[in-house]
């Protein structure tokens, strides 16, 4: 086993963590500043354009793509890159390695038709247009995919879309132009993993109505938002399904794997930086007559937090391993059991490091209250922990409990 990173990884880190110093975490504040007038809440903000273009320009760009688009990082070699980014909970965009749309690029690079490809992933893949994943729905238990209700009907050379659905994270945002829409197309179909199918809708077709934004914890994460969105008798052609009616299922099971691997990357980033800031703040305050760093439960925690953290990342850098070993499929349980692991595991470093700020903690002077939530909604998107927790169960159990 080898412990140290590839040449090219460790350059890509050392020049993403240059950039991230230089240039991103002097206007970090300013992000929001910026989103704060009403007028410009959903608005990308101008100094994001103007990294996005900086970024582009020294190459940091697309970085999670390989072949043609981006640098062919593999997994393993993205992993640090992105726990890098993740020190910041805006920062991905800069490099255009931002969720939904790394997803929903994805699905598009591999499941679109080479014109679907033209008219939305090459946009996306330059930065000027942004996405939505559209498939949780208030009505029924959207962990469980077959229970999905939205019903997308062939009516001659259209489908119509008819359908309500919630945190579609990003579609608040003016520049997001593409939804992907996950419905059913064959509600009867005895095999209920081929009723779902995903078809493309832009943003704009008329029946497309934002209902409100969502709120976590109280945050409306502009300028992306995840609003509640109606689809009212939406027509689209009917080349905008993708890969083909009742193959949603299968798309969705290709599109989670990644996504999920990259929030535990981005989530041990965050992670990591509240125990910097934690140890900053122990040798910064004096209590009861003695520094904090000199109380024995400070020191504890930072402690398991330094462990925790380390194990996490252990985990997730074996899962993008045997990703890029034997296929995302093959490494379905070790991603479930990542996508267990680390959002827990942030979530409790970061509390750590809320509880030694005091009320400094929660408030708006430190990334901490915006991490937290973050670091909690993961525990339920992208698969709740019970989903993931029963399906490596079962497989444990199957193998008499060695994973590999
Ligand atoms: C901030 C945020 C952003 C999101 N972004 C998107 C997005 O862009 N696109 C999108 O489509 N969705 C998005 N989601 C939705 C997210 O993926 C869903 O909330 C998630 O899949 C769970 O679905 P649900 O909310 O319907 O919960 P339910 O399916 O109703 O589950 C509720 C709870 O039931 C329990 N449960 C479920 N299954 C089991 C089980 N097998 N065993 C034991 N307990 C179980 C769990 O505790 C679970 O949390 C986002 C959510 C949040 C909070």
């Amino acid at each position: 086993m080898d412990f140290q990173h590839s040449p090219r990884s460790l350059e890509l880190q050392e020049r993403v963590r240059q950039f991230m110093r230089a240039h991103v975490e002097p206007v970090e504040e300013l992000y929001y500043e910026q989103v704060k007038p009403e007028a410009a809440r959903y608005k990308t903000p101008p100094v994001l354009q103007d990294l996005k273009k900086m970024a582009r320009e020294q190459g940091l760009w697309n970085l999670f793509l390989s072949g043609e688009h981006g640098p062919g990082l593999t997994n393993l070699e993205y992993a640090p890159v992105k726990e890098i980014m993740g020190r910041i909970l805006w920062a991905p965009e800069v490099f255009n390695c931002s969720a939904p749309d790394v997803g929903n690029m994805e699905v598009l690079a591999t499941y679109g038709t080479k014109a679907q490809q033209e008219r939305w992933l090459k946009p996306l893949l330059d930065g000027r247009i942004r996405s939505g994943f559209s498939m949780t729905e208030p009505q029924v238990a959207s962990s469980d995919a077959t229970n999905i209700q939205c019903a997308i009907t062939r009516d001659g050379n259209d489908y119509v879309i008819n359908g309500r659905k919630w945190f579609t994270s990003g579609a608040m945002n003016e520049d997001c132009e593409i939804l992907i829409v996950m419905g059913k197309t064959a509600p009867d179909d005895p095999d209920r993993h081929r009723q779902q199918s995903m078809i493309l809708v832009p943003r704009n077709t008329p029946g497309v109505h934002v209902v409100r934004d969502m709120l976590t914890y109280g945050y409306d994460d502009a300028p992306s938002g995840h609003p509640e969105i109606v689809y009212d008798n939406v027509r689209v052609p009917v080349e905008n399904i993708l890969l083909g009616e009742g193959r949603g299922f299968e798309i969705a099971q290709g599109r989670l794997g990644p996504g999920r691997i990259h929030h535990c990357m981005r989530l041990i980033g965050c992670a990591q930086r509240a125990l910097e800031l934690m140890c900053r703040r122990a040798v910064s305050r004096v209590a009861f007559g003695k520094p904090l760093a000199e109380q024995g439960s400070v020191r504890e925690d930072i402690a398991h937090s330094f462990c925790e953290i380390a194990q996490a990342r252990l985990l997730t850098l074996q899962a993008a391993d045997k990703m890029d070993r034997e296929g995302n499929k093959a490494a379905r349980d070790l991603i479930a059991a990542a996508k267990i692991v680390v959002p827990g595991m942030a979530a409790r470093v970061i509390d750590r490091a809320i509880q030694i700020h005091g009320a400094a903690g929660v408030s708006q002077d430190t990334f901490l209250a915006r991490a937290y939530v973050y670091a909690r909604f993961i525990r339920i998107g992208d698969g709740p922990d019970q989903v993931h927790l029963a399906a490596v169960g079962k497989e444990l159990i199957k193998r008499g409990g060695v994973m590999g």
